[in-house]
């Protein structure tokens, strides 16, 4: 009977976050995982290793696919979890699977969705809110989760095929909901992003270091400048102000963080391109088209930036 195939999952870019998805998703889907080969000899050896809120244990059963050849011809859904860096190489290198078929971003910062959007017709964005991390070879932790993971259609009439996912990965026991702004949620999530993710890279630091008292302020004015954008780009945001989310952000995403590190973090660690341009960068781009001064974030994104490029300073 249709309604008892495992649906087919395919995760394109799998690090830490899509590897703690694969390992959680195995329970109800045949997943396949597009990922590095240091993380495919340990997969196909003996599992993915996961600790932390999402299980601790070994999840065999996961495919790893180290191109596009390898795929699986019937793929229900792809899921994008490559670096935001990446999101226009994977989308050509999968150009041909993914045409025409239902594919979902859970990527960080803006921008992403529209790249995939010209691969496919129904594309899904999404947000999570929780932190990941790779402890080695096949072997990530997930910690703190702030947050369901959110889900809603971007662009293409896809709502079967959203309903259908969210069913899949609740039923995988992760908690998720439908979002029927996705963009107002895309940007929503891109302000923690903003606010903590290039501070704790620079300060190699983890997220409470957002709420020193020496570093409020310069928080503050990149989210002040963030809703400004915001507002001449006509997206409306979960916050009606700029003192509104960060009331939240102070009361409640950095305490839930507090003592874990973002993923630009480990990006400037390992040497990575981050994923600044989608973040700050993209705010200080985006002001300046609208003749809206953004000094803090524009300041950020060349600190990132500059330390990406010398690696005596990371
Ligand atoms: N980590 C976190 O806590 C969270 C992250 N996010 C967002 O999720 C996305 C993924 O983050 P994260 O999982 O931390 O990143 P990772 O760098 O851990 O994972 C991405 C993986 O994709 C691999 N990759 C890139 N291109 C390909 C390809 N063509 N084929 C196979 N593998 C490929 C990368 O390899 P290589 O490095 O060698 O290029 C890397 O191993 C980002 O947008 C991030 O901002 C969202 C919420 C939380
Ligand atoms: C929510 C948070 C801060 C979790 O680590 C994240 O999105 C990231 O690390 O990029």
């Amino acid at each position: 009977m249709e309604s008892l195939k495992r649906p087919v999952i395919l995760i394109l870019g799998a690090g830490a976050v899509g590897l703690s998805l694969a390992g959680k998703l195995e329970s109800v889907a045949t997943v396949y995982a597009a990922c590095r080969p240091v993380h495919a000899g340990a997969i196909r050896e003996r599992g993915v290793v996961m600790d932390g809120v999402w299980g601790n244990g070994t999840v065999e059963g996961i495919g790893c696919v180290a191109g596009s050849e390898e795929a699986p011809p019937a793929v229900d859904f792809f899921i994008i979890t490559a670096k935001g860096t990446d999101t226009r190489a994977i989308c050509e290198e999968y150009a041909a699977l993914i045409r025409g078929r239902p594919v979902a971003s859970l990527q960080n910062g803006i921008g992403n969705e529209e790249v995939i959007a010209r691969y496919t017709g129904t594309v899904i964005g999404g947000t999570v809110t929780t932190n990941f991390s790779v402890l080695g070879p096949g072997h990530v932790r997930v910690l703190s989760e702030s947050a369901p993971m959110r889900l809603g259609i971007w662009s293409g009439g896809g709502g079967d095929a959203l309903n259908r996912l969210i069913g899949i990965i609740q039923s995988a026991g992760i908690p998720v909901e439908a979002n029927n702004d996705i963009r107002s949620e895309k940007w929503g999530k891109a302000l923690l992003n903003i606010a903590v993710n290039p501070i704790c890279a620079l300060l190699r630091s983890p997220v409470r270091v957002a709420a020193d008292a020496g570093i409020r302020e310069t928080v503050a004015g990149l989210i002040r400048e963030t809703f400004a954008v915001a507002g001449a780009e006509g997206i409306r945001l979960p916050w009606a102000t700029a003192d509104d989310y960060l009331d939240y952000l102070f009361s409640v995403q950095v305490p839930d963080f507090a003592e874990v590190y973002p993923s630009m973090y480990y990006d400037l660690r390992q040497g990575r391109r981050t994923e600044i341009d989608l973040l700050n960068g993209y705010i200080a781009c985006l002001g300046e088209r609208h003749g809206i001064e953004t000094p803090h974030n524009r300041c950020i994104a060349g600190l990132v930036r500059y330390a990406e490029a010398h690696p005596e300073t990371r």
